[in-house]
C-alpha cells in the first residue's frame, strides 16, 4: 500500500519536537531507506506510520484514507527492541502474528501453511529447525533480531516498517538480511521502510534513500542521486 504523509509533526511527552512539518509520499512497493543519525527521528517516523505514536499535528495515510484496522493488520513491523515474549519459544513468536484466533493461538494450534512458513522464513534467516523449541530468552540479540524479523514477514505484510533491522548482526549476516528483507518486499510487493545507520548499505539496497536530520527532510532522492558520491559523505556524516 501506498503512504501519504502530510505535514507530520510529532511532539513527544516533555520534549522537544522529534518530526517538524514531514511531507512524503511514497508509493506502493518502494524499498526505502531511512538514514540519519542518533536522535534524527527515525524511530519516530516509523513508529508514527505504525500507529504507535500520535501525530501532534499532519496526517498520515494509506492508500489515500486514513489507516483502517485492517489495514493495520497488513503491517509488519520489526521494532529496535524486538518487542519478543521472552519466555515463549522462537516458533510460538513468530507465529503470534498469525490471525487463527485467541483460542487456537493459545492452545498453539497452528495450522501446517503457518508452521511451514514460520520455519522456511526462519530457516532463511539462519536459525534451524533445532532453535524453533528454543525460549526466546535464550537467544543472543542477534537471534531474536531474525526472530522478529521473521515474526514481522510471516502473515505477509503490505508494508514493512523496520527500525534497525540488523543493528545487532555482524555485517555480513546483516548484508544478507537485509537482502532477505528486501527480497520477500519485493515479492510480496510490500512497501518497505527500513531505518539503518549505514550509508553504504542503504546506497544498494534501496530505490530511495530519505536522510533525516534535526525531525526534518534533509535529502529524498533515489542512490542513483547521489551517484557521483558527492553527498554520500555529507549523509554518511550525518548518520553517524
Ligand atoms: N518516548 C520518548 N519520549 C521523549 N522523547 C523521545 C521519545 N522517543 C524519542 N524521543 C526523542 O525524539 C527524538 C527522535 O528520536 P528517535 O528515537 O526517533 O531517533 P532515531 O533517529 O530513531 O535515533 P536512533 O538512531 O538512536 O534510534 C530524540 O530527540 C529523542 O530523544
Amino acid at each position: 500500500m501506498d503512504i501519504g504523509i502530510a505535514n507530520l509533526c510529532v511532539r513527544h511527552a516533555g520534549g522537544a519536537d522529534a518530526l517538524t512539518d514531514m511531507t512524503l509520499f511514497i508509493p506502493a512497493g518502494q524499498v526505502c531507506a531511512v538514514l540519519g543519525a542518533s536522535g534524527a527521528g527515525k524511530s519516530t517516523l516509523l513508529r508514527a506510520v505504525a500507529g504507535l505514536v500520535t501525530p501532534s499535528a499532519g496526517r498520515i495515510l494509506f492508500d489515500g484514507a486514513p489507516a483502517s484496522r485492517t489495514q493495520r493488520r497488513r503491517i509488519g513491523l520489526i521494532p529496535q527492541d524486538f518487542a519478543l515474549s521472552g519466555r515463549a519459544s522462537v516458533a510460538r513468536n513468530v507465529m503470534a502474528v498469525a490471525d487463527i484466533g485467541i483460542a487456537r493461538s493459545f492452545a498453539g494450534l497452528y495450522p501446517s501453511p503457518v508452521r511451514a512458513r514460520a520455519a522456511h522464513l526462519l530457516a532463511g534467516l539462519g536459525l534451524e529447525e533445532n532453535q524453533l523449541a528454543r525460549r526466546a530468552d535464550s537467544l543472543s540479540g542477534g537471534q531474536q533480531q531474525r526472530v522478529a524479523i521473521a515474526r514481522a514477514l510471516l502473515h505477509r505484510p503490505a508494508l514493512i516498517l523496520a527500525d534497525e533491522p540488523i543493528a545487532s548482526l555482524d555485517p555480513a549476516t546483516g548484508e544478507a538480511t537485509l537482502a532477505l528483507i528486501r527480497d520477500e518486499s519485493r515479492s510480496l510487493g510490500a512497501t518497505l521502510l527500513c531505518s539503518l545507520h549505514q550509508p553504504d548499505l542503504a546506497h544498494r539496497f534501496a530505490d530511495r534513500i530519505i536522510q533525516l536530520d534535526g525531525g526534518r527532510v534533509v535529502f529524498d532522492g533515489p542512490p542513483t542521486a547521489l551517484g557521483d558520491n558527492r553527498l554520500l559523505p555529507r549523509i554518511r556524516a550525518v548518520a553517524r
